[in-house]
C-alpha cells in the first residue's frame, strides 16, 4: 500500500505549553518546530510514503519545509480541524491516509514503515502513544471516510469509532510523544533526529 502522511503543527509559539515549567517560550517554540523537522523527515524517508501534508499556520516552519512536503493552510477549528483539512487534500487523489501527529522528534521511518504494514490489513486503524490513552498516528485505507477524535482520550475515541488498535512494539518510535517533562527524557534515550537534538 502507498501512503500520504497528514501532519498537523500548531504554530510553535502557542505548542507544548505543558513543558512551560521546565522551558522558557522562546526554547518551547524551537523545540515545537524542531520536533515537526524530525517527525516529517521521518516519514518522507519512509518507504511506502508518496506524499506528506503539512498542515500549519507556523511561518518559519512553511519556509523550512517548502519544497519537500505540500503546505496546506491553518482551517481553524484547532486540531481535529487541521486533520481534516490535510485529509481532504489527500484523499482527493483516493489514496490510503495517514494521520500522524507532529510531536515525534524520536521516530524512526523503519518503526513507521511496519506500523503502515499492519494498518494495511484495516480498513481504519491507530498507533496509541505511549501511555496507551492518546493516538499517535490514525489511518484509513482508500475511500475509507476518515473521521479524527484527537485530543484527551482519544485513543479509546478512535477504537470507539471501530478503528482498530494496533500491535506496534511497545518501545516503537510511533509511539513515543512529548507532551509532559519526563517525556523528553525518554526521547533523548531513545535518540531524536538531528533538529531536535540541536535544541535540547
Ligand atoms: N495544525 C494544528 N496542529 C495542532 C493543533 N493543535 C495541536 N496540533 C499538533 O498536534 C500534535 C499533538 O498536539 P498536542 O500533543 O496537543 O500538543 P500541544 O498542543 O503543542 O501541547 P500542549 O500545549 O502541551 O497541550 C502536535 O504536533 C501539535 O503541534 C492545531 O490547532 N492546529
Ligand atoms: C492530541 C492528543 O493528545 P496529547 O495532547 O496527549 O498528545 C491525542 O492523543 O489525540
Amino acid at each position: 500500500m502507498r501512503w500520504v502522511v497528514v501532519v498537523p503543527v500548531k504554530p510553535a509559539a502557542d505548542g507544548k505549553t505543558r513543558l512551560a515549567g521546565v522551558l522558557s517560550a522562546s526554547a518551547r517554540e524551537r523545540l515545537v518546530r524542531a520536533m515537526a523537522r524530525d517527525t516529517v523527515a521521518a516519514a518522507v524517508a519512509t518507504p511506502d510514503v508518496d506524499r506528506v501534508v503539512v498542515v500549519t499556520a507556523d511561518a518559519p516552519l512553511r519556509t523550512l519545509l517548502a519544497g519537500t512536503v505540500e503546505l496546506v493552510d491553518e482551517p481553524g477549528g484547532g486540531l481535529n480541524g487541521a486533520v481534516r483539512a490535510g485529509i481532504d487534500r489527500a484523499s482527493a487523489a483516493d489514496v490510503a491516509v495517514a494521520v500522524l501527529l507532529g510531536d515525534l522528534p524520536a521516530l524512526r521511518p523503519d518503526d513507521l514503515a511496519d506500523a503502515l504494514r499492519l494498518a494495511d490489513a484495516h480498513d481504519r486503524a491507530f498507533v496509541a502513544d505511549a501511555d496507551g490513552t492518546g493516538t499517535t498516528l490514525l489511518t484509513a485505507l482508500p475511500g475509507v471516510p476518515v473521521d479524527p477524535a484527537f485530543g484527551p482520550g482519544s485513543a479509546a475515541a478512535h477504537e470507539r469509532a471501530g478503528h482498530v488498535r494496533l500491535a506496534v512494539g511497545a518501545t516503537s518510535t510511533v509511539r513515543r510523544d512529548v507532551d509532559v517533562p519526563e517525556d523528553l527524557a525518554e526521547v533523548a534515550r531513545l535518540g531524536v533526529g538531528p533538529a531536535t537534538g540541536a535544541v535540547l
